[in-house]
C-alpha cells in the first residue's frame, strides 16, 4: 500500500517491537504490532498531518451532528455564548485602547481621565458581557458532555448489535469496536475542545484584528511565535496515537489479565491451583513493557518540546524588537504601543489556547475517527435488512455441497500471509424435515455445531447451498429466520440477571408472561432450581453483586433449556444439552424432547450421548468436517453396517460392559442382608 506522508515511526532504532515474554508465553506471541505496521496501518487510518488536517473539520461536524442530536439548545449556548465571549473580548481591546489614548494624551491629568471614563465604563462591560457569556457557554457544554458521550455509545451499540457474528469474531473488527468504544467516550472531550477551539478562534481573531489594525507587521510576528509550540504538540499527538494503535492488542491483554483476577469465575481455580501470583508477575511483566513505551514517548515528547520552546523565544525576541523598532523610529505612538504588548499578550495567550484546543481537538479526533469508521464498517458487516420470506409450513432444510471455513485474522502484518484456515464442513449434504426429530453425532471438532450455526443462518456457506424448500436461505430475510430457531448453544450464556429474567430473555420482544415462564421452566426441570432460591424466580444470578446468588452447572442448564422451550420457535436447536444434568435429569430432557416432536416441533440435537439418539428421527454422521452417513438409529447400528457411528456406539457401550453395576463388596455384606448375624 503506498502512502504519501508516513507516520514517524515509533519505535528507537534497534528497538524491536516485541512486547514482554510474558505475552509470548500467555498469548503465543507479540501483541505489540511493529512500526511497520504501524506505518500500513497509519495509511489506512490517514493519520498523516496533512489528511488528518483535511479532515478535521469533517469530524468536528461529525461531533456537531452528534451534539446536535443529544440537545441543540445547549449546543446553541454554547455557540453564542463562544461567539460573544471572544466579541466582547475584541471590543473590550478596542476600549483599552481607547482609555490609553486618552490617559496618554497631552492635557491636564484630570481632564485626560475624565475623557478615558467612557473608554473605562466599555472596559468594564464588555468584561462583565465576556464572563456572562462565558459561564453560558461553560453550562451548556457541561450539560452538552454527557449527553454526546451518550448518543456516541449509543450509536455504536446499535451498529455493534446489528454486525454478523463473524465480524464479532473478527480480530481487526475487535481491535476497532475497542478503539471505537474510547471514541464514543472521547467524543465528550470533543465537544470540549470543540468549545475551546471556537473560543480561542474567536478571541485571537479579535486580538489579531486590533493588533492588524494597530501595525500590520505585528501579526505575522505573532503567528510566528506559536508555529513551533503547534508543530510540537502536534508531532507528540500523533506519536501518542502511532503508539496507542501499536499497543493497543498489549493493553487489551493487560486489562484482560487484571480482569481474570478478580472475575468470580475463575476465582477458585486461581486459588487452588495458585494461578494468582503467576498471572500477577507475567500482569507486572506486560505492565512494564508499556511503561518503557511510555517513558520512551514521554522523553521524544520532552525534546521535541523543548526544541520549540528554543524557536518560539527566538521568535517573541524579534516580536518585541520589532516593537521596540516601531516606537524608537516614531512610527507608532507610546499608547499604540501599550495596546499592542496588550494585543500581543492576548493575542498570544488565545494562540496558544488555540493550538492546545487544536492538539486536543485532533488527539481526540484520531478517535473519534475510528468511531466513525466502525459506523461505516459496520455498515458493511450488518447483517442484512429485508429479503424473501421464510416459506409458510416449511418442509424441509437440505444441505447441498455446502464447504465452510472459519474466517482468518486478515490483520496481519504487511506481507505476512494470513495463515490458511481448513474448511470447517467439506462438500456436505444432508437433508433436514421439520417435524422430526435429527441427531448430529460425530467427534470432537467434526463439524457439528458449525452446522447448526449455518442452519441458524449465523454463517453463511462459502460454496455450496442451504436450502429452505428450494429458496437459498441467503435470499431469505435473516430476522426471520432468526425467529425460527431457539437454541441451547454448547457455552449457552449465563444471563448476570434474575432467575425469571434468564427465562424471560428467551423472547425479549415481548412482556414477561408468568404462566408461559412456570411451563417452560417445569419442562427443563427448571421449576424445582426457582423453587430452592432464597427469592424465587426474583433471585439474582450474579454472584459479587448484592443478593447475588450462585447455582451449579447443571441448575444453569435446565434455566437455559428453559430459555429456548419459552422462546417456543418452529425450530429447537438443542447442542450437548444434558453434559452437566446428572442421569435423572438427563432422562428427562431426552423424554421432553422426545414429546415435543410429538407435537411438530423440530429438533436439531446434537450430541455425544450416542443412546439418547435413539428416538431420532434421522442421524446425521459426522467426522473431519464431512458426512459420513446417515439413517435411523437401527439402520446405523444394522450388522451390516461397519460405519463410525456404530464405532463410536460400540466403544461407549463398551464402557458400560466394563464397568457392571458390582454385587456385594465383601461376603460379610451378603450375610448381614440374609439376616446372618454371627
Ligand atoms: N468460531 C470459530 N472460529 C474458527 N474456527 C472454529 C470456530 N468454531 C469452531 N471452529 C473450528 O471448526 C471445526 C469444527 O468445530 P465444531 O465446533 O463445529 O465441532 P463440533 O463437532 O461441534 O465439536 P465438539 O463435539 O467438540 O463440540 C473445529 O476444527 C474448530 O476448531
Amino acid at each position: 500500500m503506498k502512502t504519501t506522508k508516513r507516520m514517524r515511526a515509533t519505535t528507537a532504532p534497534g528497538e524491536k517491537a516485541e512486547g514482554s515474554p510474558s505475552e509470548k508465553l500467555l498469548f503465543g506471541g507479540p501483541l505489540v504490532y511493529s512500526a511497520k505496521w504501524a506505518d500500513y496501518r497509519n495509511a489506512y487510518f490517514e493519520m498523516s498531518l496533512w489528511a488528518m488536517a483535511l479532515r478535521l473539520p469533517r469530524l468536528v461536524a461529525f461531533t456537531a451532528r452528534l451534539a446536535w442530536r443529544a440537545e441543540r439548545r445547549a449546543l446553541w449556548t454554547v455557540g453564542i455564548g463562544e461567539l460573544v465571549r471572544g466579541v466582547s473580548q475584541a471590543i473590550g481591546l478596542i476600549a483599552i485602547n481607547a482609555v490609553l489614548t486618552a490617559v496618554l494624551a497631552n492635557g491636564a491629568i484630570g481632564h485626560r481621565m475624565q475623557s478615558a471614563v467612557p473608554a473605562m465604563i466599555g472596559v468594564a462591560a464588555t468584561g462583565i458581557v465576556g464572563a456572562l457569556a462565558n459561564a453560558a457557554s461553560t453550562s451548556g457544554s457541561g450539560r452538552l458532555g454527557p449527553k454526546v458521550e451518550r448518543v456516541a455509545t449509543e450509536m455504536y451499540l446499535s451498529h455493534v448489535i446489528d454486525v454478523e457474528l463473524a465480524a464479532v469474531e473478527d480480530a481487526a473488527f475487535q481491535r476497532l469496536m475497542d478503539s471505537a468504544q474510547y471514541g464514543a467516550q472521547t467524543s465528550r472531550r470533543m465537544v470540549s475542545a470543540c468549545t475551546g477551539v471556537i473560543g480561542s478562534l474567536v478571541s485571537f481573531v479579535a486580538a489579531a484584528g486590533v493588533l492588524t489594525v494597530l501595525h500590520p507587521a505585528l501579526l505575522p510576528l505573532l503567528v510566528l511565535m506559536t508555529v513551533p509550540r503547534s508543530w510540537a504538540s502536534l508531532q507528540n499527538s500523533r506519536a501518542k496515537y502511532g503508539s496507542y494503535l501499536r499497543w493497543m492488542e498489549h493493553s487489551r491483554a493487560g486489562r484482560l489479565l487484571s480482569q481474570t483476577l478478580v472475575r468470580t469465575g475463575p476465582a477458585p481455580e486461581i486459588r487452588v491451583h495458585g494461578v494468582g501470583p503467576f498471572l500477577l508477575e507475567h500482569f507486572r511483566q506486560m505492565s512494564q513493557a508499556s511503561e518503557i513505551e511510555q517513558a520512551r514517548l514521554a522523553a521524544d515528547a520532552a525534546r521535541v518540546r523543548l526544541v520549540a520552546s528554543a524557536f518560539t523565544g527566538l521568535a517573541a525576541l524579534l516580536t518585541y524588537a520589532a516593537l521596540a523598532g516601531l516606537l524608537v523610529t516614531g512610527v507608532m505612538a507610546l499608547s499604540v504601543a501599550g495596546t499592542a504588548v496588550l494585543a500581543v499578550r492576548t493575542g498570544g495567550q488565545s494562540l496558544s489556547t488555540l493550538v492546545l484546543q487544536v492538539n486536543n481537538l485532533y488527539e481526540e479526533a484520531c478517535y473519534v475517527q475510528d468511531l466513525e469508521r466502525l459506523f461505516v464498517d459496520a455498515k458493511q458487516w450488518a447483517i442484512p435488512d429485508g429479503g424473501r420470506p421464510v416459506p409458510d409450513k416449511l418442509e424441509l432444510i437440505r444441505f447441498e455441497n455446502v464447504t465452510f471455513t472459519y474466517p482468518a485474522d486478515n490483520d496481519d502484518e504487511p506481507g505476512k500471509e494470513p495463515e490458511a484456515e481448513r474448511p470447517a464442513l467439506t462438500g456436505v449434504s444432508l437433508d433436514i424435515p421439520t417435524g422430526k426429530i435429527i441427531a448430529f453425532v460425530g467427534e470432537n471438532g467434526s463439524g457439528k455445531t458449525t452446522i447448526s450455526k449455518l442452519l441458524a443462518g449465523l454463517y453463511q456457506p462459502d460454496s455450496g447451498r442451504i436450502l429452505w424448500d428450494g429458496v437459498t436461505a441467503g435470499e431469505l430475510d435473516r430476522a426471520q429466520v432468526f425467529a425460527q430457531f431457539a437454541m441451547v448453544s454448547q457455552d449457552f450464556h449465563r444471563w448476570p440477571f434474575t432467575a425469571r429474567m434468564n427465562v424471560a430473555i428467551g423472547r425479549p420482544d415481548r412482556p414477561t408472561d408468568q404462566r408461559a415462564l412456570e411451563q417452560a421452566a417445569a419442562h427443563a426441570g427448571a421449576d424445582t432450581v426457582v423453587e430452592e432460591l432464597p427469592h424465587g424466580w426474583d433471585t439474582l444470578l450474579n454472584k459479587g453483586y448484592k443478593g447475588g446468588h450462585q447455582i451449579s452447572g447443571g441448575q444453569w442448564q435446565r434455566l437455559g433449556i428453559a430459555r429456548a422451550r419459552y422462546r417456543s420457535a418452529p425450530i429447537l436447536i438443542v447442542d450437548e444439552p444434558t453434559s452437566a444434568l446428572d442421569a435423572r435429569a438427563e432422562q428427562d430432557v431426552f423424554e421432553q424432547i422426545r414429546k415435543l416432536a410429538d407435537t411438530g416441533q423440530t429438533v436439531v440435537l446434537i450430541t455425544h450421548r450416542l443412546a439418547s439418539v435413539k428416538y431420532a428421527d434421522l442421524i446425521h454422521v459426522l467426522e473431519h468436517g464431512e458426512l459420513r452417513e446417515s439413517g435411523t438409529f437401527e439402520e446405523l447400528l444394522a450388522p451390516s453396517s461397519a460405519g463410525v457411528f456404530r464405532e463410536l456406539y460400540e466403544m461407549q457401550a463398551r464402557q458400560y460392559q466394563e464397568a457392571p453395576v458390582p454385587g456385594p463388596r465383601r461376603p460379610a455384606d451378603d450375610a448381614v442382608k440374609n439376616g446372618d448375624q454371627r
